[in-house]
């Protein structure tokens, strides 16, 4: 509560009178007196110059005091109003008093006893009496309600001012009648150039703010059939011209009773182009922007449908380009990815724009011909057609940062609907197809056959039988002797792994190991040969039917295996564990491994000898034998591939690369031995070229364990 010092002298203390008092001096006007507290209004009166005041009993129960106990005083009245106003309600008093402000209602608030706040309006009039005398009559009536109201509706108005104006949109406020702009935001000056100052009083039409006025036309259509517009979206025009895509939501607005048009667009041509992007990568190739598999598959479910209402046939090309692996990995993937751009480029200039020419990753590439009319024999004959194109044409050769390429493709073909009736058989027989073309040589057309799905079921049946061999225990180790023919001691021998099918017998290892390969099984059954291998080496040894000096047992490790991270760990972990001589380990690596990382392989290869295991490469001859990458590599031994002994006696092409051959291995220091040696005359034929090591027939085919026992026996005695 104030102190009543706080009060300007003005003001002092004057007693007030009671009601009843009250009552008497507005005897003459009882009725009036009972119609203001029935109207709920108080009634007050104050004699200027005597200093007296008195209030109604209604004035008292709007001070929320008991109408009996009236308010003693002028000063207890000005300590109900709460201390911030106080000083501005006793300004206003003054100036009523001074003659400056006569006649003006004052309004401020008064704090209840229990607390509670409550507006108030004292309104009143100076009366100069014949004796000049002055004196104030007056009402007071309670204005809470109607403040509460005006303080709502002025914050909603500020919110709504400081939302148009700091809104990011653009907002705009038009005459409905004229569409003439009231009020305009920033947000508007940014989307259209146009300052406030510029557009009040104008139109958009003769602003040129819609770029296309019929799309308004609809706009304004819409808001008379619904009432409002949401959402909608149109195209605004910056004053240089410039198009933007805008969400517009319109809303009618009485202002002032005036009926007008409240507009937000929102700029969302950015968003719109994001959503077209990544609307685009969802369906797209990123490297090559070619239709991706699942758009393929779009354009491939609608050419169905199409083909089944007009005697039509379309047909899938599946396109694989043959070793392509290599490129990336001999000289890399921005080499790799610009071969991958000039094929796209050469497939999308061969085909027709109804053409589709999609990129379902790696170098795999599917192009869809469709609208293909006539029987089916002509329309195989236009496929084949178009297919050979794409072969030649792919084939050219291509001349990529400094290197000169050729990169030939296998292509798979399936007729629609020949071939299947949904995306996901005929890209399924395509790749059959593809299969075929590669395992016949690469570089070839293959049209998908049926019998060609019986073999892809057989292999898979293939597969899932290894798949259970090894824990079934189906596999065993067989070994071939290696022999030096000079003293026909056996100085080493071949693993070889063997399978015996529960129903279907024993299996041949060049069909299953290419299995074991393409399925990634082998990097467990090549573990479990090295293991087996390795083992039985050391008790072989154990038991004294080898010499450790000199005698090299040879593993065959399969490009999958060598390529683990850890090969080099799990070498080594085989050697710790059977306790086997090092140096007695021996690696037969291909070409194959080699050409696909160089610098992997010889830093594993070096880690390996570290480690005192060596390598022999085996098959030499027969991939790209390169004097090159030879250098480089830290191999110990050539392998003389079979092929080459096999008629090295009767073709002099045969007896050249061996010649070679043994050059080769002499003027790098390498080992050399011959394999497939099957009679005594190729024998004699290696030994004259110096080459006396030989592993074949002649000697011993590959035998199982307790057989190559009794056959080292039989050679030390
Ligand atoms: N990664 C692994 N590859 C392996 C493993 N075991 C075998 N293989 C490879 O499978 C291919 C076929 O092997 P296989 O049928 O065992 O044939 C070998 C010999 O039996 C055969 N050979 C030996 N001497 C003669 C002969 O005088 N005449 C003749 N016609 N064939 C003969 O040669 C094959 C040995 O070849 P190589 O390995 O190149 O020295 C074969 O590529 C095996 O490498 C394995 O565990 N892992």
């Amino acid at each position: 509560m104030a102190r009543s010092t706080d009060l300007p002298p003005r003001l002092p203390h004057i007693p007030a009178k009671d009601p009843a008092e009250f009552e008497q001096t507005w005897r003459d006007a009882p009725r009036l007196l009972a119609a203001l507290n029935g109207a709920r209004l108080g009634a007050w009166y104050w004699d200027i110059d005597s200093g007296q005041v008195s209030w109604s009993r209604g004035a008292q129960a709007l001070f929320g005091l008991d109408p009996e106990r009236p308010l003693s005083s002028s000063v207890e009245y000005i300590e109900l109003i709460p201390d911030e106003e106080r000083g501005a309600v006793l300004r206003q008093f003054n100036a009523i008093l001074a003659g400056n402000d006569e006649g003006r209602a004052l309004r401020h608030r008064i704090r209840w006893p229990d607390g509670s706040l409550h507006w108030l309006e004292i309104s009143g009039s100076l009366q100069r009496e014949a004796d000049g005398r002055r004196r104030m009559f007056g009402v007071i009536r309670d204005i809470t309600q109607q403040q509460v109201r005006a303080d709502a509706l002025r914050a909603s108005e500020e919110k709504f001012a400081k939302a148009f104006h700091s809104s990011p949109d653009a907002i705009t406020i038009t005459e409905r009648d004229t569409a003439r702009y009231i009020e305009v935001n920033e947000g508007f000056t940014r989307l259209t150039g146009y300052s406030s100052a510029e557009v009040i009083g104008r139109t958009a039409f003769e602003l040129n703010i819609w770029a296309f006025p019929e799309e308004r036309a609809v706009m304004l259509d819409h808001l008379a059939k619904n009432g409002q517009v949401l959402h909608m979206e149109m195209h605004g025009q910056h004053r240089n011209g410039d198009v933007r895509l805008v969400e517009v939501s319109v809303q009618p607005l009485d202002l002032n009773g005036s009926s007008c048009l409240l507009l937000t667009a929102r700029d969302i041509s950015e968003l719109k182009q994001a959503q077209a992007q990544v609307q685009h990568l969802a369906y797209h190739d990123a490297l090559t922007n070619l239709p991706n598999r699942a758009m393929l598959i779009n354009r491939l479910t609608q050419q169905i449908a199409l083909l089944k209402r007009h005697d039509m046939r379309s047909a899938l090309l599946f396109i694989d380009l043959d070793h392509f692996k290599h490129i990336n990995d001999s000289l890399g993937h921005p080499v790799g990815d610009a071969v991958l751009r000039l094929v796209t480029a050469r497939l999308e200039a061969t085909v027709r724009l109804e053409d589709t020419v999609a990129r379902l990753g790696g170098d795999e590439f599917v192009v869809l011909l469709c609208g293909l009319q006539g029987k089916r024999s002509e329309v195989t004959r236009q496929v084949r057609q178009v297919a050979e194109k794409l072969r030649h044409l792919l084939a050219e050769p291509m001349l990529l940062d400094g290197h000169h390429l050729q990169v030939t493709p296998s292509i798979g073909i399936a007729l629609i609907p020949d071939h299947g009736e949904t995306p996901a058989d005929l890209l399924k027989r395509a790749d059959i197809a593809l299969y075929r073309a590669k395992d016949s040589g690469r570089n070839a057309i293959q049209l998908f056959r049926s019998t060609m799905q019986d073999a892809v079921s057989a292999r898979l049946r293939l597969e899932n039988d290894l798949r259970l061999a090894l824990a079934r225990g189906e596999f065993e180790l067989h070994f071939q002797p290696q022999v030096d023919a000079r003293d026909g001691q056996v100085v080493g021998a071949e693993a070889l792994l063997r399978w015996q099918h529960p129903q279907h017998g024993p299996q041949s290892p060049a069909q299953f190991i290419q299995v074991l390969e393409e399925s990634g099984l082998i990097i467990e059954v090549g573990g479990w040969v090295l293991t087996e291998a390795c083992h039985l080496c050391a008790r072989l040894l154990a038991d004294e039917l080898i010499d450790a000096e000199r005698f090299s047992l040879c593993v065959n490790i399969s490009p999958r295996q060598f390529r683990q991270h850890d090969f080099v760990e799990r070498v080594a972990g085989c050697l710790r564990t059977s306790q086997l001589p090092h140096a007695m380990l021996k690696l037969e690596i291909t070409e194959g491994i080699v050409i696909q990382n160089i610098d992997d392989t010889v830093g594993k290869m070096l880690r390996l000898k570290k480690h005192g295991v060596s390598f022999a490469m085996d098959d030499f001859g027969t991939g790209y034998s390169s004097l090159t990458y030879l250098k480089r590599l830290p191999v110990d031994m050539l392998k003389i591939d079979q092929s080459f002994v096999r008629d090295a006696t009767s073709d002099p092409n045969d007896a050249g690369i061996i010649r070679a051959i043994v050059a080769m291995a002499r003027s790098l220091g390498l080992g050399l031995i011959a394999e497939g040696v099957e009679q005594q005359e190729q024998l004699d034929f290696l030994q004259a070229q110096d080459c006396h090591l030989y592993q074949g027939y002649l000697f011993s085919k590959p035998v199982p364990e307790d057989a190559f026992r009794a056959l080292l026996g039989q050679h030390r005695s």
